[in-house]
């Protein structure tokens, strides 16, 4: 549905995205990450035809997002980071206006419900919060029933709740078969709703994969207060220590904190503050743009 290889593209002689390669598979959610400036930005835009690209290809559908750019249109839908929208609509005309260039458009009520917004259909587009501006920008990019939908940190300023009722809305489409390549910042939204994901740094892929089986490759965490009088170099496994909290990397943290606590228990030990953490994705981030 999305085919990106060794896509290219420049700002003058600046490279914003150099020779990166992707793809993503009919009804996935695919996230792209990566922090500020990354490209990520740039990718979408070059996806959803708006830049051409330098070098490389880009493909939706299997078509050209610059030559084929009215059919690309019609199957994809987009919200970008930044929706210019007229202040004195009223959303549900903001709706309708938008209904009136989109072929096969849902209905605006639907549209609305989906995005949850049906409650701020008489307001003014300029009366809403940040978070409902995101909203109304979610109900126009799935008005038109697209088979693949771009989300450009789609989340970006909502509440938790807004948060939660746009994850369900993401994982309906794409059960329903729709493609979403998705950017965002918050990894755990991430992890929760992408099968696959790509993390980006200064324009190039540092880290790619399955989630479940790139997070299984990754090691988890058991970190805890260090007993009084015992030195690090006593304990039964190898840790790093932060000031007095001893943490230690282990491909089955469960394990590890087992054996920790056998330990202290023979000992006569308690281990204050135990906590153990499988492998997240933020780990995975942090090493992918440390190591780049
Ligand atoms: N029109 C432009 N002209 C010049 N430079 C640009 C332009 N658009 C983006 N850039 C630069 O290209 C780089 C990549 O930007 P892009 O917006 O793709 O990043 P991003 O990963 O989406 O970042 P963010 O997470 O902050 O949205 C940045 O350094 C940015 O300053």
């Amino acid at each position: 549905m999305i085919q990106v290889n060794g896509l290219t593209k420049s700002y003058g002689d600046f490279q914003a995205v150099k020779g990166i390669s992707f793809e993503a598979l009919p009804g996935e959610v695919f996230a792209l990450l990566g922090r500020n400036g990354a490209g990520k930005t740039t990718t979408i835009e070059v996806l959803a035809g708006f830049q051409p690209a330098d070098a490389g290809q880009a493909r939706v559908l299997g078509l050209d997002p610059m030559k084929d750019r009215r059919q690309v249109r019609r199957r994809t839908g987009i919200m970008l980071q930044e929706a210019g929208f007229f202040p004195d609509l009223t959303v549900v005309q903001t709706v309708e206006s938008w209904r009136a260039f989109t072929p096969a458009a849902r209905p605006a009520h639907e549209a609305l419900e989906l995005a949850g917004l049906l409650d701020r259909s008489a307001t003014k587009v300029r009366q809403l919060s940040g978070g409902e501006k995101r909203r109304l920008d979610l109900a126009l990019a799935l008005l038109g029933r697209p088979d693949v939908l771009f989300l450009d940190e789609p989340t970006t300023g909502m509440d938790p709740e807004a948060r939660r009722n746009t994850w369900e809305v993401v994982r309906a489409l794409a059960a329903e078969g729709t493609t979403i390549l998705l950017t965002t910042h918050y990894l755990d939204e991430a992890q929760r709703l992408a099968t696959r994901m790509a993390i980006m740094d200064r324009g190039e892929i540092v880290a790619s994969g399955g989630m479940a089986e790139t997070l299984a490759t990754q090691a988890g965490r058991v970190s805890f207060e260090l007993p009084e009088g015992i030195s690090p170099q006593e304990l039964p496994l190898p840790v790093t220590m932060a000031g007095a909290v001893a943490t230690c990397r282990a491909e089955d943290p469960d394990l590890a904190a087992q054996r920790l606590l056998s330990w202290a228990a023979e000992k006569g030990l308690r281990l204050r503050g135990l906590e153990v953490r499988t492998a997240s994705l933020e780990d995975l981030f942090l090493e992918g743009i440390g190591n780049a």
